[in-house]
């Protein structure tokens, strides 16, 4: 990101603020790497309180071993949940007792290096390694895919019902197959979209903007406070138009809030 705003800004000779992401060095905002992880399990909260359920007691599933699903799990363990999955494109580690910090910080180590999650299970071994699996094969009441586009589909979806999994949280973009979401939204899961479950990234990309018109920097505390303000926010539209009752459609709160959203700014500027 730095080269590409570097570069932007020699050839544009302007800085229009469209670039996030950026280093700390010149413009970038805390918590910025970790914002869609953490946004991912404050909309997933809001969620379980919705229920009058709480993340402490639950055990989750995440996929993937990139920024999204160690800020994902690294935010669960913190809030008390017991993260018994990571995976990568090789395969699968999976924690029978729950992973913890060490095992996050030799993931960030591991990954750095170029490595796969099977030296994860070398190094420790309360950890096993499933080569070429996902993690949807395991018993988990939240399941949070945070890898890649159709990660899950619709033989993962049954077998994460069968295996007692009630909520869903999408982290990446669209990792669950079309047919996956449909058996979801048949099914007793709460299902929420990427469109509003991993949206604390570009919030606090938005964040990062409005430090950047103000020249300010803000506080690691202040910019997660806004942020959990902001997941807080999005979960209330999706309630909103989803149904506020006992079984939301987050599919559905999600999209026409979206939409309206979109759709007023249009109008309300003539451009429709
Ligand atoms: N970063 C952000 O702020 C945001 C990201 N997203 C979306 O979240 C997803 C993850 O992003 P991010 O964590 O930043 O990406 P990273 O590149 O940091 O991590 C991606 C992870 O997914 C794994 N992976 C890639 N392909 C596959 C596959 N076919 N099967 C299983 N695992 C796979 C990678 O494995 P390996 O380590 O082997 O390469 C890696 O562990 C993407 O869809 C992204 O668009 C959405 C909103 C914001
Ligand atoms: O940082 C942003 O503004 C967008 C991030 C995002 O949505 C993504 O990486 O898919």
């Amino acid at each position: 990101m730095g080269y590409l705003f570097g570069m932007y800004r020699k050839l544009s000779r302007s800085f229009g603020g469209a670039f996030t992401g950026k280093s700390l060095d010149f413009g970038g905002s805390v918590l910025r790497p970790e914002a869609t992880g953490y946004g991912l399990i404050y909309f997933l909260q809001s969620m379980l309180t919705h229920q009058n359920e709480s993340l402490s007691d639950k055990t989750v599933a995440v996929s993937g071993a990139g920024n999204v699903a160690r800020h994902a799990a690294a935010k669960a363990l913190e809030e008390g949940a017991t993260v018994v999955t990571l995976s990568d494109s090789r395969g699968t580690v999976h924690a029978g007792k729950g992973l913890d910090e060490k095992h996050l910080e030799a993931v960030a180590r591991i990954k750095a290096d170029g490595g796969g999650l099977d030296r994860l299970a070398d190094d420790f071994d309360d950890v096993d390694h499933y080569q070429g699996e996902r993690p949807w094969r395991f018993d988990c009441e939240v399941a949070l895919p945070c890898a890649t586009e159709n990660e899950l589909d619709e033989d993962d979806a049954r077998r994460l019902l069968d295996n007692g999994c009630r909520w869903l949280a999408e982290g990446a973009n669209m990792p669950c197959t079309a047919a996956a979401v449909a058996v979801f939204q048949d099914s007793e899961v709460f299902y929420a979209p990427g469109k509003a479950a991993n949206a604390g990234g570009v919030a606090v990309s938005g964040l990062e903007m409005s430090q950047n018109s103000r020249r300010e920097s803000w506080s690691a505390g202040e910019v997660d406070r806004r942020l959990r303000d902001i997941m807080e926010r999005i979960h209330r539209q999706c309630l909103e138009h989803g149904g506020d009752d006992t079984r939301p459609d987050y599919l559905t709160g999600a999209s026409v809030a979206g939409f309206q959203r979109v759709a007023r700014a249009m109008l309300g500027q003539g451009i429709i």
